[in-house]
């Protein structure tokens, strides 16, 4: 799959936060409904902040093993679910909305063998694996363990930020790239030169894969 790297930013919380985001030229943008997040957003807030979110960017809702009440409820405000959890297939499936699976990158993990379990996935999200933390722990992963040919488009993640995404894109030339921690001021507070600077650096790497 070839064209330009979308990106995604993800645990937003603030309105100005969001706007800050569509300015810079996100793709997609992230609310984390895991009520154990430093960026963990409840219903009501969610709802506020995703009808600021203007057509062509993506709605991503992130949930941990979540209830399916919350999954229901919140999926008017989402276009897309992402599951960081231990969910199977079916629990991805059963809101009847479009998903992608996060997938922790613990040793031994079959990423050809998990692109046909999770085979209605939309892509496959690959984050950094530590033990007893979902996500969003701001750690890399060692990238030349996506092999290539994997039969779903691949969310790079796990501690990217504007001075490492050129790289992680030269070497894995992902279909997206998604970033939390690394375009933030503090926890949960997106800081806009940050995003800034990461859609530059993801837009410098594309243009070097491109003219290449
Ligand atoms: O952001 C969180 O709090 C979070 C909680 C539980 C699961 C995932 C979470 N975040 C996602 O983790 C990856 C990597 O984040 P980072 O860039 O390393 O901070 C990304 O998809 C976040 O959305």
């Amino acid at each position: 799959m070839s064209g330009r790297t979308r990106v995604k930013f993800c645990g937003l919380t603030r309105p100005e936060d969001v706007d800050a985001a569509v300015a810079a030229g996100a793709d997609a943008l992230g609310f984390v409904l895991w009520p154990g997040s430093k960026r963990a957003l409840d219903e009501q807030r969610l709802a506020e902040l995703s009808e600021r979110v203007p057509a062509f960017v993506t709605r991503v809702g992130l949930f941990v093993d979540p209830d399916p009440g919350l999954v229901a409820r919140s999926a008017e405000h989402l276009d897309l679910l992402q599951f960081h959890g231990d969910e199977s297939p079916a629990d991805c499936e059963a809101a009847g909305r479009p998903w992608i699976k996060a997938l922790r990158m613990r040793d031994g993990l079959d990423l050809h063998a998990a692109a046909e379990v999770y085979g209605g996935a939309r892509a496959l999200l690959l984050d950094a694996y530590r033990p007893g933390v979902p996500g969003g722990t701001g750690e890399t992963f060692d990238w030349s363990r996506i092999p290539a040919g994997l039969a779903k488009p691949v969310i790079l993640a796990g501690g990217l930020s504007a001075d490492n995404v050129a790289e992680a894109i030269a070497a894995v030339a992902p279909f997206a790239v998604d970033v939390s921690g690394g375009i933030e001021a503090a926890p949960g507070i997106k800081d806009a030169a940050r995003m800034a600077a990461f859609l530059r650096a993801v837009r410098r790497a594309d243009d070097a894969r491109f003219d290449a």
